[in-house]
């Protein structure tokens, strides 16, 4: 059974489809990685999972009873605001104290609920919007390239922290991330999307496969040459990939 199920989705903003029919599915207590270029629809595949977008054709169901906790990309607060963790923690109302408590612990960030917002470290907001997305006790945690600004150590560590939160809660975990080498060795799978889902694979059988080769090459080089997307290969796309086209378009939408 799964916990969300994404079936021939596709989205657009206006006449601009961004998404085109991507199926996808997320089993109990695996961590599952997008990859891609930027403007290839990951955050809007995630949006849409959360309800945030609306489908333009196929869907998004979500199992019964099934929770999720979503870590934005962004998240502008005015550092003038004179709020404390914790009280920025029970902003939604009704959240108990002992349940902020609980999400700070496992966010790796027990003694910060009394420090102000405005103070804290790229690395630590970082965690306190993983805890505020935490508190809901999600089936799916939902993180939208959450290492954004942090240095290499930092970066290695909010993942770690994530490796803990689904042991200790058994949770799922679907995320964006442009750091491949955390990516191949944390995650359950990979999937890399480019306006659809383009490739797939758990690490090893990506690892293993001549594909794999040609698109991540070797060493940070082949990190590069993924993060760019640049295929000089050809694979098979049941729905048929074009990536020329697709670089023309994200090209264009950049000028
Ligand atoms: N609300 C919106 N209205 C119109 N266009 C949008 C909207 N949100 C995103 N887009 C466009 O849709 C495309 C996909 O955006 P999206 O943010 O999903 O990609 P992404 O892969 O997450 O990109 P990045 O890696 O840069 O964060 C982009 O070209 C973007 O400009």
């Amino acid at each position: 059974m799964s916990l969300v199920d994404v079936e021939e989705l596709s989205v657009r903003y206006g006449a601009r489809t961004v998404l085109s029919r991507v199926s996808l599915n997320i089993a109990p207590g695996e961590i599952v990685t997008i990859v891609g270029p930027n403007g290839s629809g990951k955050t809007s595949l995630l949006r849409a999972i959360i309800g945030a977008v609306k489908p333009f054709q196929g869907r998004v169901t979500r199992g019964p009873g099934v929770t999720l906790g979503y870590v934005p990309q962004k998240l502008h607060i005015d550092e003038t605001l004179p709020i404390t963790v914790s009280r920025f923690l029970k902003l939604p109302g009704g959240v108990e104290s002992a349940d902020i408590d609980q999400a700070l612990a496992q966010a790796g960030v027990r003694d910060l609920s009394k420090s102000q917002l405005s103070q804290l470290s790229g690395g630590q907001f970082q965690r306190v919007m993983l805890a505020r997305a935490l508190i809901g006790k999600p089936d799916l945690l939902l993180l939208d390239e959450a290492t954004q600004g942090l240095d290499q150590r930092g970066s290695a560590s909010f993942y770690q922290q994530i490796e803990s939160v689904r042991q200790e809660t058994g949770c799922a975990v679907l995320m964006i991330s442009h750091e491949l080498h955390v990516v191949m060795s944390a995650s359950d799978r990979v999937i890399c999307l480019n306006g659809h889902v383009c490739c797939e694979g758990t690490p090893a059988v990506v690892a293993s496969a001549p594909e794999y080769r040609a698109l991540f090459g070797s060493g940070t080089g082949g990190a590069l040459a993924l993060y760019r997307h640049e295929h000089d290969h050809e694979h098979d796309h049941k729905d048929g990939c074009d990536h020329e086209q697709a670089k023309h378009d994200r090209t264009e939408a950049a000028e």
